[in-house]
Formats: structure tokens, sequence, C-alpha cells
């Protein structure tokens, strides 16, 4: 990468204060572009091969207001890359028992490539369960089971799509993981022990924190990459930053707002994710690159030599 946009981030800094570290941005928003480039040409000669195109279903359960804004957002990402996309939508009343078979509906349907059920489902729904009707090889989101193993043994599959997209950025930005103290903050079972596992993966000394957590700040302090993954809007502070660290904030709290206070983290990073434009298109970037693979496998294409 050679991005060379910075932030100014020593505005509210003391008087006199010789600190003007200016943290790089991570661009999200260049990289997901960069990738989806990618997707559309897979896409297309997809479609050229087997006369279908890629085909998302994205499965929402309820009316709340920000999942409905996230999927249709990833719907209209699909249809620029070339990818259809079908949407259930179901009411909030809707059962465990009544969700399970509509996703077995689609896991078994040849038409569909992928499947993504929006999180979160109403609390009556056994949302595991319901993750778990989806069949493993259209399981683009990486939320199941087998998904989570293959994450945990470092084999291939699909991932989950934010810890994906961390992990992709990190690269587009030469972080070598090697050695470093990593921690996330946040334990979710596909955000935050994900993104753990995949940095482990990459030879990271890995710490997670959580809501239980002693003395956090402690633990942040000593953070080479942090990933915040908590969900409460600017958590974590710049005083908690480690001078030069990598910060990934994944965090989309309301009114597009991090888990991080960004302007005094950006005052101690290296490198940070801006929210909006970091770690959330990266995250879309990565379901649409994996609807794709799936498309390609179920077709018995090779994209590599397509
Ligand atoms: N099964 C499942 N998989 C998910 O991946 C998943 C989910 N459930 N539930 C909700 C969260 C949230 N999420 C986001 C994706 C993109 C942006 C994104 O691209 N945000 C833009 C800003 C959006 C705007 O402009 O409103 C940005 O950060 O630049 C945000 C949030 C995926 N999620």
């Amino acid at each position: 990468m050679t991005t060379a946009q910075t932030v100014s981030a020593t505005a509210g800094a003391p008087a006199g204060a010789t600190d003007t570290a200016t943290a790089r941005l991570m661009d999200g928003t260049a990289v997901a572009r960069r990738i989806s480039e990618q997707t559309a040409v897979h896409a297309a000669k997809i479609t050229e091969r087997t006369g279908t195109a890629p085909c998302l279903a994205t499965v929402l359960v309820g009316e709340d207001p920000a999942s409905v804004t996230y999927v249709r957002m990833k719907q209209n990402r699909c249809a620029k890359a070339g990818i259809t996309s079908r949407h259930v939508e179901l009411p909030a009343s809707t059962t465990t028992q009544e969700l399970v078979a509509a996703i077995t509906a689609l896991s078994e349907d040849p038409e569909i490539s992928g499947i993504l059920l929006q999180h979160p489902v109403p609390h009556h729904i056994d949302e595991r369960a319901a993750f778990e009707a989806i069949a493993p090889g259209k399981d683009v989101d990486g939320v199941t089971m087998h998904s989570f193993a293959a994450m945990g043994f470092g084999l291939p599959g699909f991932v989950s799509c934010t810890p994906g997209g961390i992990m992709r950025l990190l690269a587009a930005y030469d972080v070598d993981l090697t050695g470093k103290h990593a921690v996330v903050v946040g334990r979710s079972a596909i955000l935050g022990k994900p993104a753990g596992m995949l940095l482990l993966e990459q030879n990271a000394t890995v710490t997670y924190c959580h809501s239980r957590t002693r003395d956090l700040s402690s633990i942040v302090r000593q953070a080479d990459v942090l990933v915040a993954a908590v969900g409460k809007a600017e958590f974590i502070r710049g005083e908690d930053i480690k001078p030069g660290a990598v910060v990934l904030d994944a965090g989309y709290n309301e009114g597009n707002v991090g888990d991080v206070h960004f302007e005094s983290a950006a005052a101690r990073a290296s490198l940070i994710t801006p929210v909006p434009g970091g770690v959330g298109p990266m995250t879309i970037a990565v379901l649409l690159e994996q609807t794709v693979l799936a498309a390609a496998a179920q077709a018995g294409l090779d994209l590599a030599e397509l």
C-alpha cells in the first residue's frame, strides 16, 4: 500500500505538547473496492460459463432498522459485483423451527450459492441452531461450527467476514503479525473469537479481553495490534493505546460510531481504521468474495483457471 493519507490527531492535545504523532489511515473503502473489482471479474466468468450468476441469499428476521440497512447495503454491493441476491424476510415472531426450515430450503436450493443470516435474531430464537442449518459449502458468512473449526485448525474454508476483512486489511498494509501482541476486546462467536484465532494463525500472541476482564486498561496498553469488537461506542480511549500500535475498530454502534475514540487513539497509533470506511466495507468485500468462491466450487470451476 502506498496510501500516504494521515489524520491530524493533534487537535485537543494539551498546550505545549510536543506529541504531534499522526496515525496513517487504513482505508477499508479503497482496499474493499480492489477486492470487489476482482470479485466482479470472477462473477462475470462464472456467469459466462454456467449461464447463471452467483446468488447470495440474505435472511432477515424482524425489522430492526439497522439490520434492514446492513442487508440492503450487502445487496447493493452484490448487484455491483454481478452477484444476484434473494432476500428472505421473516417476521419477528418466527420460531426457531420455522427459521431452520427456511434456511434448510436455501441450503438445498441449487440456485443459491451462499447464505447470510443477519445477526442478531430475536431472543426467543436459537441462533446457533439457525446458523447450523446453513450448508457448509454455502456458509459464505463463516458462521457455522464447520467454518469455525476450519479457522481454528488453520484449514482452508470460509472465514467469518469481519475477522476475515480485518486480516485482509492488515495484509494490505503489510503488517507483520509474527510475535506481536494482539489484543482482541470482545469474544463473540462471529467476531472477537474468530478474529483471535486468525491472528494466532499468523503467529501473533493473542489475548482476549471481555466484560469480566480485570484491569482491561493495563492489557489494552500492551497491544501492538488492537482489535476492538465490544459494541460499546468509543469504549477504548487514546490514553490506553500503546504508541505505534495498529488499531482495528470493528465497532458498528448507532450513528456510525466505532468502539474506539478515534481522535485520541489516532494521536498514538501508527495505523488506524476509521469508522465508517474501515472494517465495515472489508466485511462486505469478504462476503462477496466468498460467495463467488462458493459458486465456483458448486459449479466445479477453478477460478485460477478461468
Ligand atoms: N451474520 C452476520 N454477518 C455480518 O457480517 C454482520 C451481521 N450478521 N450483523 C450485523 C453486522 C454489521 N455488519 C456490518 C457490515 C458492514 C458495515 C459497513 O460497511 N459500514 C460502513 C458504513 C455504513 C453506512 O454508511 O451506514 C462503513 O463502515 O464504512 C457495517 C456493519 C455486518 N454484520
